[in-house]
């Protein structure tokens, strides 16, 4: 077995030596990495007689020197290798060479729970429920066979191309001899590790995977660990003391509350077991899909997905309440999760290939949504009460999808109307009600731009193909999380309506200038900065969704370092919009400074 080795092109040989003396040789095309971890780099594969894509994780064997690691290596295989569940990645073969271990494994093409929180922030209850539907199904199997996971976090819970849970890396994983016995190793990983753990001398057993389990639903729900501290020291003080709260400013149900609180007790034998998780009323209040929409990777739930799984059953008066409130707090939960921007290639191309497959036509999506929190200056968003008023300079992007490879960015502004930028710099506008549009083009005798509008349902002939895709975009973009209030409001904007005039993406965020004089620079990392011209100001809205304002002419020197750093940037990627046009800037990646070393 050995590993021919060209910067492109890697073949892994398997040289099988078969009974009869004879050598076969299997070879594997070796693609692109799809993570590292402590041991091992992990790779897509493909088999080159089958063509099956599978993923290999590669350990290099100079990192086995110590015995330990070895051991740990030793006892993982073992234990996968015997794992044969529909919610557990599939072990497939393991074979060596002179330099590295290879572990064939299940390809999980949609990476772990990790990254969709990362671009997610947090997840609707209906999510969370499907997920660990999957995942106790896992447990049960693993616990009936005597195996404890010791390592459950997100980011070992992987989501295949059908978006179905798959428990991977047991390399924390333990069998247990007998039922009743205790194991001593301290293992895990800070953030999910189980008191008795840290404690080590009571010893432990499975409830050690219902407190991660606990853990992992309130990191869905909430959006962060609940003992999450600055260094690891605080973290385990907290997990010894059970201290953790739920924050006031993330809605989640009672019932969710109530399980979590159940799970994540000090005393093990406390624990509910898997059954009984199952049995609580979170878990049964309403029907689970049996996995999450492909859509939700980068992007809440659509309202028409949750209201299918609403609440069916009630059998106790408890449950009954949560059935008359769940959509309420749906929409709630919903309002407050706000998307971050898709920064990672690998999902980009994973979810252009799972478009495809679920013959969505747009692709390479990237949605934001404001959280209730966060609307810009002089909104007031109050779910009950119709005051919504919003003021022309306060309208800005608030969810859209690059779809540059082909046709061009589609978007959706907090009034209520969908407009597309077309890579020609052409650009359109609905209004919210749908009943007509402006077409905004330069014209070519004299380079300045045109504004027609058009009635929907009578245009010229020649913009049917600009409309179709206008619409295809608004069906994406979900309009359902735009408050009816709003839209209703919208006719005071009517003409001439608000657009994107230009837009460019960076390394770290993507801005937009809308015609109301509006620049809004969406980070990666889902911070947003919004300048508004008309009344000199920056508003500021942190990870957390937390908005503030400030002055634009003393903006820079505040205080607060975080929005200083992003509003220079701002200022850099503005010149280079105002200075290139339109084309050049969307082919160029800019390589400007990094603002996070600023
Ligand atoms: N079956 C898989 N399909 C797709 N990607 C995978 C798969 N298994 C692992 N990966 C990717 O490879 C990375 C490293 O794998 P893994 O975490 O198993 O390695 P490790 O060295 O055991 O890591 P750790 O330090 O977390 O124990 C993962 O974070 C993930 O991104």
């Amino acid at each position: 077995m050995e590993e021919q080795a060209t910067v492109e092109n890697v073949i892994i040989e398997e040289k099988i030596s078969k009974s009869n003396g004879d050598v076969i040789i299997k070879r594997y095309q070796r693609g692109k990495t799809l993570g590292k971890g402590g041991f091992a780099r992990c790779y897509e594969i493909t088999e080159i007689d089958t063509k099956k894509i599978l993923a290999a994780k590669i350990i290099q064997k100079n990192t086995l020197t110590r015995n330990r690691a070895r051991q740990k290596l030793i006892s993982e295989i073992k234990i996968h290798k015997s794992l044969h569940q529909i919610n557990i990645v599939q072990f497939i073969h393991v074979f060596e060479d002179h330099d590295n271990v290879y572990i064939i494994l299940e390809l999980c093409t949609n990476q772990t729970l990790n990254e969709l929180i990362k671009r997610r922030r947090r997840i609707t209850q209906l999510e969370v429920q499907c997920y660990i539907l999957q995942l106790v199904n896992a447990l049960k199997y693993l616990h009936q066979n005597k195996i404890i996971h010791r390592d459950l976090k997100l980011g070992n819970l992987f989501l295949n191309d059908k978006m179905e849970i798959k428990l991977g890396d047991f390399g924390l994983a333990t069998k247990l001899d007998f039922d009743g016995e205790k194991k001593k190793t301290i293992c895990g990983t800070p953030n999910y590790i189980a008191p008795e753990i840290l404690d080590g001398k009571i010893g432990h057993s499975y409830e050690v995977d219902i407190w991660s389990l606990g853990v992992i639903i309130y990191t869905l729900l909430i959006g962060k660990p609940p003992f999450e501290t600055q260094d690891v020291k605080t973290t385990y003080k907290k997990i010894k003391a059970c201290q953790y709260t739920f924050p006031d400013h993330v809605v989640i149900s009672d019932n969710a509350k109530n399980l979590i609180t159940k799970m994540l007790v000090l005393d093990p034998s406390k624990r509910p077991t898997l059954d009984q998780i199952l049995q609580h009323p979170f878990m049964t209040s309403n029907s689970i899909p049996k996995t999450a929409h492909i859509s939700t990777l980068v992007g809440p739930p659509t309202m028409s997905w949750l209201s299918q799984y609403q609440s069916t059953q009630s059998s106790s008066s408890q449950q009954k309440r949560l059935a008359d409130t769940a959509p309420q707090q749906l929409m709630k939960v919903i309002s407050q999760d706000r998307v971050s921007l898709l920064n990672d290639a690998q999902t980009q191309n994973n979810f252009m290939k799972d478009s495809r497959a679920s013959s969505q036509k747009l692709v390479d999506m990237r949605a934001t949504q404001q959280s209730a929190k966060t609307l810009p200056t002089g909104i007031t968003n109050n779910m009950n009460n119709k005051t919504f008023k919003i003021q022309r300079n306060e309208i800005f992007v608030k969810k859209w999808v690059d779809y540059s490879s082909k046709y061009g960015l589609g978007y959706l502004l907090n009034n209520g109307s969908s407009g597309v930028y077309f890579n020609d710099s052409s650009k359109i506008i609905a209004d919210p009600k749908q009943t007509y549009f402006e077409y905004i083009e330069k014209q070519s005798d004299n380079q300045q731009y045109e504004v027609n509008s058009y009635s929907l349902t009578d245009y010229p002939k020649d913009l049917q193909k600009k409309v179709t895709l206008l619409e295809h975009f608004r069906g994406y973009l979900d309009t359902d999380s735009i408050d009816k209030e709003v839209i209703d409001q919208s006719d005071d904007n009517k003409i001439p309506m608000v657009y994107v005039k230009k837009w460019m993406k960076t390394k770290h965020a993507v801005m937009f200038r809308l015609s109301n004089k509006v620049v809004q620079v969406d980070f990666t990392d889902k911070t947003i900065i919004i300048l508004n011209s008309d009344t000199k100001s920056v508003t500021y809205i942190n990870k957390k969704g937390e908005k503030q304002n400030f002055p634009l002419s003393t903006a820079l020197e505040s205080q607060n370092h975080e929005m200083t750093k992003r509003l220079k940037y701002t200022k850099e990627i503005l010149q280079h919009m105002l200075q290139g046009t339109q084309a050049q800037v969307i082919n160029t990646q800019l390589t400007l400074t990094n603002w996070n070393q600023k």
